[in-house]
């Protein structure tokens, strides 16, 4: 048999680690879908639809490094644009790939189905262009190869999603075989000359400095090739404090005597803030500053910064570029000098560890005791999905024992994301028990996709915190537009499990009710569990109250007025 264009983009998603593509089917792009089911190193994963199609193949980025997501076009792709702007503002190199019209429609001036209604078809393709860091469109058969290696090695290298269209009548078209995988996966590494006078400016940006801390951002992990463990080496020959962003919490091990906390301005834990405030050096390493990470811009470090990005280095006064992360840091933890003073001076201040009150069984249900309970089921093989809502506050609060890994999507922040993409990740690790917080306003976006967990035996834990609306929302500024219908959650699961599922739905009013439904929920290994906490729509985490007050100053400046 002929050895296709599919049969090419089949072999290089496999080749860079793929073994599951998520998909939604259409006309455009079916004879693609046959071609990659061919491949026995992939396995087609179907999606209730493209939103959710791409969200999920967003969290298999997360724990695979690399994902690919195939919709049809037009109808397909503009709802899978939310996911892929989702990799791109968290620095995932999501595949995102669409079947695309006829090669010989445009020149006949041809009306099609899922189109504008216009015989301009190219706007899918400049769309893709502003969320991706490469948007191709296979053309013509020979064009592919080229093409596909192109845009995937774009985004390897850059962490950022990639585009590509193939035409309905290329994709069983005729095409060569893909040359050496190495010539779209080689790294790039450091320019030695670059990385010595990075590390040489880093010492002199050091020295004299009594106070240095280390303050970890999202970008670290995001930068692969070691950048995790090189951090760890680098903290442990400085041995300064250790601060780290709520975007990146779990990217350093809480575990680790010089962790200080989530930094995270006046809603920092561990008094992370205080430490960070008295340092006079700041080493930032991977970090993202953002309205919502700075708190309303009230949490932007005050002092000249070092920060260390994935392939650039930059201090007051200097820039240094293709210094990978990984090879930066291991370097500078050869040639920094010991300073722990920041350490001794968190010793004495941290807080003292809080008395956490357990609840009666009796009692009913509050958002405390739901963290309370859920920070007793972390272990070493937990992965701990927060969704946006009160559930970043109350998931960043929790401590990550040893091997706890911990997911959250705070840059594109898309209510919903965490259902998919929690899908998305357990497929590519069975291995780890994943449990996902997640509000009922989130929960009412993506709801469909526990069906595909149903349907791949997924044993998930839902932790669905039922405050009757979008509390986030109230706490920043309120309206009748944060109200939303309420579900029965619990049933609505159970109805995904059609004539053969094995979901579980309950619901905990009280505490004794969730702790029997914790239980339930780890007994049932052949599916997900959805456990529907009601507490009281002002239930909600004190940081939040805070955090929504200078955000909504934040969103509320008003407008420069021009020459002031
Ligand atoms: C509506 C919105 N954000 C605006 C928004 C709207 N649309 C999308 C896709 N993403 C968004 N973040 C947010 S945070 C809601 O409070 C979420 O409500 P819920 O899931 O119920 O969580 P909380 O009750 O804890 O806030
Ligand atoms: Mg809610």
């Amino acid at each position: 048999t002929k050895y296709t264009v599919g049969d090419y983009l089949a072999e290089r998603l496999a080749q860079i680690g793929i073994r599951h593509h998520f998909v939604v089917p259409g006309d455009y792009n079916l004879v693609l879908l046959d071609k990659l089911q061919a491949n026995p190193n992939l396995t087609e994963v179907g999606c209730a639809n493209e939103l959710n199609c791409s969200l999920a193949a967003e969290g298999y980025a997360r724990a695979n490094g690399v994902s690919a997501c195939v919709v049809t076009f037009s109808v397909g792709a503009l709802s899978a644009f939310n996911g892929t702007g989702s990799a791109y503002a968290e620095n995932l190199p999501l595949i995102l790939i669409s079947g695309s019209p006829n090669t010989n429609d445009a020149s006949q001036f041809h009306l099609l189905h899922h189109t504008l209604g216009t015989t301009d078809y190219s706007y899918q393709l400049e769309m893709a262009k502003k969320i991706t860091c490469c948007a191709v469109a296979v053309a013509r058969a020979h064009e592919a190869p080229r093409l596909i290696d192109r845009a995937i090695r774009h985004a390897l290298l850059a962490r950022k999603p990639c585009y590509i269209e193939i035409p309905t009548n290329l994709s069983g078209a005729e095409c060569v075989r893909p040359g050496p995988i190495s010539a779209v996966t080689d790294p790039v590494t450091s320019d030695k000359t670059a990385l010595e006078a990075a590390a040489n400016c880093a010492s002199e940006y050091l020295s004299g400095k009594l106070k240095p801390v280390i303050l970890v951002g999202p970008k670290l992990r995001r930068a692969g090739d070691g950048a995790e463990q090189a951090l760890i080496k680098l903290a442990e020959a400085m041995g300064c404090a250790v601060a780290v962003q709520p975007a990146a919490k779990g990217m350093f091990p809480e575990d680790h005597k010089q962790f200080v906390g989530i930094f995270w301005g006046t809603v920092s834990t561990d008094a992370a803030d205080s430490i960070v405030h008295w340092a006079d050096a700041l080493l930032c390493v991977g970090t993202v500053f953002t309205d919502y990470s700075t708190v309303g811009w009230t949490a932007m470090p005050d002092i000249p910064l070092m920060a260390a990005e994935m392939d650039h280095v930059t201090f007051p006064g200097a820039h240094f570029s293709r210094v990978r992360l990984g090879e930066f840091l291991s370097h500078l933890a050869t040639t920094v000098k010991f300073n722990n003073s920041t350490m001794i001076e968190y010793n004495r201040l941290k807080p003292d560890p809080v008395l956490v009150r357990t609840a009666t069984p009796s009692d009913e249900l509050t958002r405390k005791e739901i963290s309370r309970q859920i920070q007793a089921l972390l272990d070493s093989k937990t992965t701990l999905f927060v969704e946006t809502g009160d559930s970043w506050f109350n998931g960043v609060q929790l401590k990550l024992p040893p091997g706890a890994l911990f997911e959250i999507e705070m840059a594109w922040g898309h209510i919903g994301w965490s259902i998919p993409a929690a899908f998305g990740y357990a497929l590519r690790h069975p291995d780890r028990k994943i449990i996902v917080m997640v509000g009922d306003g989130s929960f009412q976006v993506t709801a469909q996709e526990v069906s595909q967990m149903v349907r791949f035996n997924l044993p998930i834990t839902i932790v669905l915190i039922n405050n009757r609306g979008y509390t986030i929302e109230v706490e920043i500024h309120d309206g009748s537009y944060n109200k939303i219908k309420n579900w029965n959650y619990a049933l609505l699961v159970q109805a995904f499990n059609g004539e053969d599922g094995n979901a579980k739905g309950l619901t905990a009013k009280t505490a004794g009710e969730l702790q029997d439904a914790i239980k339930a929920a780890e007994e049932n290994t052949k599916g997900p569990t959805l456990i529907e906490c009601s507490i009281d729509q002002d239930d909600c985490s004190r940081e939040l109250i805070t955090w929504g007050h200078f955000v909504a100053a934040a969103n509320a400046r008003p407008p420069r007025l021009p020459g002031v």
